[in-house]
C-alpha cells in the first residue's frame, strides 16, 4: 500500500475582505501534499501569501481572510474543524515557529513555564513535571544553564536565545508537522544558522515533517527536501530542492536562483528580477509574471497557464515551457 500523505492541501484559495466592502483574491489553486517527515520549503518575494498559505494550515488566518478547498491531516479537513479541535490539533500535531518570537512570547510568564504549558493542558502532566521537561527542551534547543535560563522572562533574553524557545514550545508536544515562517529572517546571521542547525537536527531526530516559509534560497537549499515556488499567490513550480534550484524550469523561479547574491552577473552587478510584485488588484491578465517575464510572449499575456507535470517530480506553470515539453 502507498503511504497517503500527512498533509494534503487541495484547491486552496485564500480571499481578504478589504474595508471598501471588496473581497480580494489572494493565494488560488493551490495544492500541495507532505509526507511524514518531509520537509518543504515555501520561496517567494514578500506579499506573494506565503504567510497567508501557512496561517490556513495552522488555523490562524485573520478574520478578514476566507479559505476555501481542503487542508487534510491525516485525512481531517482543518478548514471545517470546529475551533475546539483546532486548539486540539495546533502545539499537539502541527507546532509553529514564528518570524519574531517577541511578538509570539507572553512577556509577563517566565520561559519556562511558557513551554510547559503546553505539557499540562495538551498532556495532563503536572506543572512540576512540565517545568523538568521545559529544562530538558531548552537543552536541547542549546540554551546554556537552561535550568536558571527557565526562569527567566522573554525580555532578558537575546533574539536568538528567544527564538530558541520559540522553537521549544513549538517542539515540547512532538507535533507531526512543524512549521516555521522566516525563523531566521529577524536574526543576525551566524545567529541564522545556529538556529537553522537546530531546527535541521530536531526535524531528523523527531522525523517531523517541516514546512518552512523564506524569501531566502539558502535558507530553503539548506534545509528543505522540496521546494514550492509561490508568486501573487500562484504556485509557479514544485519539485526536488535540488533540481528545482540547479534547472529552474520556470521564468520566475530562475529570476530567483539568478537573484541569489553568490550569482554575481558579468558586470560584477547582483542580478535581480525586474520590477516588483503588482498589487493583487493589477495583476496582468494571462500569466501573473508576464508583465515582469523576459520571456513573456502575446500568449503569456492572454492566456493563464494550467498546472503541468514536467516530469515524476516536477511541476510548474509556464505556457512557454509546457508548450515546448508537451508540444501543445
Ligand atoms: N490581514 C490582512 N488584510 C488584508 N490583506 C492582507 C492581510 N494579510 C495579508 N494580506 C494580503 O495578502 C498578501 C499576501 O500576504 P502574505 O503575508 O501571505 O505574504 P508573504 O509572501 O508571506 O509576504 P512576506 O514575505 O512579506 O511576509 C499581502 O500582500 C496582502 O495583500
Amino acid at each position: 500500500m502507498t503511504e497517503q500523505p500527512l498533509l494534503s492541501i487541495r484547491d486552496l484559495a485564500i480571499s481578504v475582505d478589504l474595508p471598501d466592502g471588496r473581497t480580494m483574491p489572494i493565494v488560488e489553486d493551490l495544492s500541495v501534499d507532505l509526507m511524514a517527515g518531509e520537509t518543504l520549503g515555501i520561496v517567494g518575494e514578500s506579499g506573494s501569501g506565503k504567510s497567508l498559505a501557512s496561517l490556513a494550515v495552522i488555523g490562524l488566518l485573520p478574520d478578514v481572510a476566507r479559505p476555501t478547498g481542503q487542508i487534510l491531516l491525516d485525512g481531517e479537513n482543518l478548514l471545517q474543524a470546529s475551533e475546539d479541535r483546532l486548539c486540539q490539533i495546533r502545539g499537539n500535531r502541527i507546532g509553529m515557529i514564528f518570524q519574531e518570537p517577541l511578538t509570539a512570547l507572553n512577556p509577563a510568564m517566565t520561559v519556562g513555564d511558557q513551554i510547559a504549558e503546553g505539557l499540562v493542558w495538551h498532556r495532563g502532566l503536572s506543572w512540576r513535571a512540565a517545568r523538568r521537561e521545559a529544562v530538558e527542551l531548552l537543552d536541547q534547543v542549546r540554551i546554556a544553564d537552561a535550568k536558571r535560563r527557565a526562569g527567566t522572562y522573554p525580555h532578558e533574553m537575546s533574539g536568538g536565545q528567544r527564538q530558541r524557545v520559540g522553537i521549544a514550545i513549538a517542539l515540547a508536544l512532538k507535533p507531526a508537522l512543524m512549521i516555521a515562517d522566516e525563523p531566521t529572517t529577524a536574526l543576525d546571521v551566524t545567529v541564522q544558522a545556529e538556529i537553522l542547525d537546530i531546527l535541521d537536527d530536531l526535524v531528523r531526530e523527531y522525523r517531523m515533517a517541516l514546512i518552512l516559509v523564506s524569501h531566502d534560497l539558502g535558507v530553503i537549499a539548506r534545509m528543505c527536501d522540496r521546494t514550492l515556488v509561490l508568486y501573487a499567490g500562484r504556485r509557479m513550480e514544485e519539485g526536488p530542492t535540488r533540481a528545482v534550484l540547479a534547472t529552474p524550469l520556470n521564468p520566475y523561479t530562475r529570476g530567483l536562483v539568478a537573484a541569489v547574491p553568490r550569482r554575481v552577473s558579468g558586470d560584477g552587478r547582483l542580478a535581480s528580477i525586474a520590477g516588483t510584485v503588482p498589487g493583487f488588484a493589477r495583476l496582468p491578465p494571462g500569466c501573473c509574471f508576464s508583465d515582469r517575464c523576459t520571456e513573456a510572449t502575446d500568449d503569456c499575456r492572454a492566456v493563464a497557464p494550467g498546472w503541468f507535470l514536467a516530469s515524476e517530480d516536477r511541476a510548474l506553470r509556464c505556457l512557454r515551457v509546457e508548450r515546448r515539453e508537451i508540444g501543445r
